[in-house]
């Protein structure tokens, strides 16, 4: 019945504390075994046992309930905590408390000749063991502040990435949209924006499906990044859309710029299965101007681009399958 229960203790304290920790501090239990065993030894060893109508029992209680707190405290801190100089400083100094509680404890039951020099190990190890928990509180804190800092910088990090596109890697049109706002709100219109969508596309994913679509995307978008200069920003607008940020070029070299990625794209031989697939884009390119909002920007180039796909007929944009490798 005894082990029944010890055995369901075990198993409810498994569930609410994992005491595996225990293992990393080998030399903080030696320490600790050390000073209760060198407390219990040194009081034996110098005092007599009192009579029992001498013992205070309410002086026990307070005492004894010091000693075993403070060993709990120590167990709650090995099992929360990786080694290290805070870990340290915490178990010797509360080591150095239990050492002189358990002496105040244990001289309830044993009585010291006059001259005994053991009631200064009861008052001294206490103070001694109060400043280095604190000094060791004071290294937990610093030790937090750089633990919230961290946490924080990758909190933005994460924060950062749920605004990239997770198939292409590019970041989304939101991201765009900002970049364009801030520019125009500097009063700065010196910047072309283009769109650049993939003809046929639907086409492309029912035949070879889904997975594959994707693949297409991120080589286009791969390629896209090739062929603009690294102050340029590319983002994906939507579906099968990328928009392009161009800062500091003139119309006609944005155009020039665009035509060769449309140039780029219409040569990559996208190897799916045993087929080669030949790609064209339909591209709009835009130059921002004086007092323009950033919405009317993009409604400007989005229409010249449905302009364009009404005007190249639909044969004409129909991909291009070549079968071998
Ligand atoms: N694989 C894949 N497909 C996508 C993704 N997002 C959107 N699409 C598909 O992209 C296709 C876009 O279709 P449409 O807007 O008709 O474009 P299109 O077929 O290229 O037609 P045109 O632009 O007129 O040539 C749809 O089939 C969408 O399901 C994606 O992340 N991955």
């Amino acid at each position: 019945m005894f082990c029944v229960v010890i055995l369901i203790e075990h198993r409810l304290l498994g569930n609410i504390m994992n005491f595996s920790l225990l293992r990393l501090h080998p030399q903080m239990l030696l320490v600790s075994g050390f000073a209760i065993a060198l407390a219990i030894v040194l009081s034996f060893s110098i005092g007599d046992l009192k009579h029992s109508h001498q013992i205070e029992w309410l002086d026990v209680v307070g005492e004894g309930g010091i000693v075993l707190l403070t060993i709990l405290w120590q167990l709650f801190l090995l099992i929360s905590r990786p080694s290290g100089r805070v870990t340290t400083l915490l178990t010797i100094g509360l080591c150095c408390f239990m050492f002189s509680s358990l002496l105040d404890a244990l001289d309830e039951f044993i009585h010291y000749p006059e001259q005994a020099w053991l009631p200064l190990f009861e008052s001294v190890p206490a103070p001694f063991g109060m400043i280095l928990m604190t000094w060791g509180l004071y290294q937990w804190h610093q030790e937090m502040l750089t633990l919230n800092a961290q946490l924080r910088r990758r909190e933005a990090d994460v924060r950062e990435h749920g605004r990239v596109d997770l198939v292409t890697r590019l970041y989304r049109a939101d991201y765009m949209r900002e970049q364009i706002n801030q520019l125009l709100n500097k009063r700065n219109t010196n910047f072309c924006v283009a769109l650049v969508d993939i003809d046929q596309f639907d086409a492309f994913n029912r035949r070879f499906g889904h997975p594959e679509g994707d693949r297409l995307l991120r080589e286009i978008a791969e390629l896209i990044l090739m062929n603009v200069r690294q102050s340029d920003l590319v983002c994906r607008y939507a579906g099968d859309r990328f928009i392009l940020l161009m800062p500091d070029l003139p119309l006609k070299r944005a155009r020039q710029q665009v035509q060769q990625i449309a140039s780029a794209v219409k040569h990559l031989a996208f190897k799916t299965g045993n087929q080669a697939v030949f790609h064209t884009l339909t591209t709009a390119v835009a130059a921002a101007q004086e007092n323009e909002s950033c919405a009317s920007l993009l409604l400007r180039v989005n229409q010249r681009l449905e302009q364009d796909k009404q005007y190249s007929g639909e044969k004409q944009r129909a991909p291009l399958y070549h079968a071998g490798r």
